[in-house]
């Protein structure tokens, strides 16, 4: 990561930024910006380097505690990693400094190549193209699944009133192509209530995905599904490697078997191995910490 290349993209990131509060950007949708209020920022992930995601020599303590303790780990675009480790190993916390959470004590973090996470807040990060989803499922219960795709689309906090907001055909192609990949093609005027947990994890996850993120943070997705969801949970997350870059947290370990290529164990705030799931589950300081409980 060259001085260059630092100034280069925070200033490009920068521009994006001011244009945003300006509202002078030209977005989807007639003006309002696509996704939940986040500027487009296409061709900002400077990935050249091979990776979207770059940790390097992370801490983060509470009160005296070394919750993330000189962590370093990277993340190919494209790729999907599963992270694992022990309660309290510092997965959370790790997605909270990706986030903007959690600010650390000390520590790189990039996007891409040239977007130092530490300079921007919470909202600028989800802007800037990584999305989250937390375990619990949070969607819209008294809107219809469809409504709440569409919502995904025309949410934009800059826009008090968004009752003008029509699809494009370009955006309902979207929406209809999001609903068979999210396995909620049949349940299109279903409210989102009635969905069984399952089902609400894949709308919000659908929702994430309507604003394109680049990164997508994903904790315990499958945690209370029932079998069949899980299966159907891995062969979505499968169809989405490579479009998009995952970081999945999971204790499920058949359904990390299904999905993975990497896998990294943390173990108190570091990475304590690293490599395919086979490789790890022999490792014996992994199954000293995790596995062999
Ligand atoms: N805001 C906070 N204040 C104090 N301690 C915290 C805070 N957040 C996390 N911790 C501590 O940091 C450690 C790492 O927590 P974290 O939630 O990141 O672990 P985790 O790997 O996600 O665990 P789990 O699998 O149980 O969700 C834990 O010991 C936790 O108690």
């Amino acid at each position: 990561m060259t001085p260059d290349l630092l100034e280069q993209g925070a200033k490009r990131v920068e521009a994006r930024m001011a244009a945003l509060a300006s509202q002078t950007v030209n977005t989807e949708s007639g003006g309002r910006s696509a996704g939940l209020g986040r500027l487009k920022l296409d061709d900002e992930v400077d990935v050249t380097h091979g990776r979207i995601l770059y940790l390097e020599g992370v801490n983060v303590s509470f009160d005296g505690f070394k919750a993330i303790n000189n962590l370093s780990l990277d993340i190919a675009p494209g790729e999907l990693r599963c992270i694992i480790g022990p309660n309290g190993a510092g997965k959370t916390t790790m997605m909270d400094i990706i986030t903007g959470k959690t600010r650390p004590d000390s520590g790189t973090v990039f996007f891409g190549s040239t977007i130092d996470l530490l300079r921007y807040k919470e909202p600028q990060i989800a802007q800037l193209g990584i999305g989250r989803k937390f375990q619990k499922p949070t969607v819209f219960e008294q809107l219809t699944v469809f409504e709440n795709l569409e919502l995904a689309l025309k949410m934009d906090k800059r826009v008090p009133a968004s009752v003008f907001f029509k699809l494009s055909s370009a955006q309902s192609d979207r929406l209809a192509e999001m609903l068979h990949t999210i396995h909620l093609a049949d349940s299109v005027s279903r409210q989102a209530g009635n969905l069984s947990h399952g089902q609400k994890q894949w709308l919000e996850i659908g929702m994430l995905l309507m604003q394109d993120p680049k990164l997508l943070l994903l904790d315990e997705p499958v945690a209370g599904m029932t079998d069949e969801e899980t299966e159907r949970t891995a062969e979505l997350f499968l169809s989405l490697k490579g479009k998009h870059s995952l970081m999945v947290v999971e204790h499920d370990m058949s359904f990390i078997n299904t999905i993975s290529d990497i896998v990294t164990v943390l173990c108190d705030g570091s990475v304590l191995a690293q490599g395919t799931l086979a490789q790890v589950q022999s490792d014996e300081r992994v199954i000293e910490v995790y596995l062999g409980r």
